[in-house]
């Protein structure tokens, strides 16, 4: 089957007074149709960049990209692609109806002549059900985000880049969402490539963990998990969690060795 995203030898440097900073270095990497796929690794490897590259927001300096077979240019202007940041960066003066139904509104969206999803079914698969005319500043860190979610599914994508959704949320509203998030990739089986700093994050969520090294920033471990994607029944305080996570901080010492 076609992966949704394949990268082969993609480099990125930049340019920088000092002379050309080499951020990502021979990345390659498949990720398949469907996957819940989670980048992690120290900070400044080059996760937020391999996101970029992904979405056709950075060119690489060398290497290939191709989302579903084709250029990634293709899908960006499809609007196949959609991005979650750890801002939720809504329009302060929209309703969470209008922002979750601005990707509709803007960029050509009618002419795409796309199907697209109802907003309001969006709002209620985040949970935000009956919060449609609240204003931002009326919302939790956390419902923010939803409406982020919410607002990132309206345009049907087939891939879902969220660069530290929950980064800046406390740890239990984190772990809500992350439930709330695997219920919602159960439900709509995009592709989903997560980027986090949090170990327990990335075994809770991911199918398939990519370790990232630094100096130049490289993937130095693929981690696949066999999980039953049919449930989000994944309990925290199992010896299996346990261990993934363990096996996770190890590979990211590792790495993290490795850049020193
Ligand atoms: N436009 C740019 N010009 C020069 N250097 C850049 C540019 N964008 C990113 N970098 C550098 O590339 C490296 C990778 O940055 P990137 O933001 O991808 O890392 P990251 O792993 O997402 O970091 P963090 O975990 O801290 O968010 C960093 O050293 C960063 O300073």
């Amino acid at each position: 089957m076609m992966p949704a995203i394949s990268l082969s030898g993609v480099d990125v440097s930049f340019a920088t007074p000092a002379g050309p900073f080499r951020a990502l270095d021979k990345v390659a990497l498949e990720v398949p149709d469907g996957r819940f796929c989670v980048l992690i690794g120290p900070s400044g490897c080059g996760k937020s960049t391999l996101l970029r590259v992904m979405a056709d927001l950075q060119q690489p300096s060398n290497g290939s990209v191709s989302v579903f077979g084709r250029d990634p240019a293709a899908a960006r202007r499809e609007r196949r692609i959609s991005f979650v940041f750890q801002d939720a960066t809504l329009l302060p003066w929209r309703s969470v109806l209008d922002n979750v139904r601005l990707p509709l509104q803007v960029g050509g969206w009618s002419k795409l002549g796309r199907a697209h999803r109802d907003p309001a079914e969006m709002i209620a698969l985040v949970g935000l059900a009956g919060r449609e005319s609240a204003l931002p500043h009326q919302l939790s860190g956390g419902q923010r985000q939803r409406v982020a979610i919410a607002r990132a599914l309206v345009t049907r994508p087939d891939i879902l880049l969220m660069d530290e959704p929950f980064g800046a949320l406390d740890e239990i509203t984190r772990e809500r969402l992350n439930e709330e998030l695997l219920r919602i990739w159960q439900e709509t089986r995009t592709t989903v490539v997560f980027v986090t700093h949090s170990l327990s994050e990335a075994a809770f969520l991911g199918q398939t963990i990519v370790v990232m090294g630094a100096r130049p920033g490289r993937l130095t471990k693929v981690v696949s998990l066999d999980k039953d994607t049919s449930t989000h029944d994944i309990d925290r305080s199992s010896a299996e969690f346990f261990e993934i996570t363990s096996a996770l901080r190890t590979h990211l010492e590792e790495a993290e060795r490795a850049a020193a």
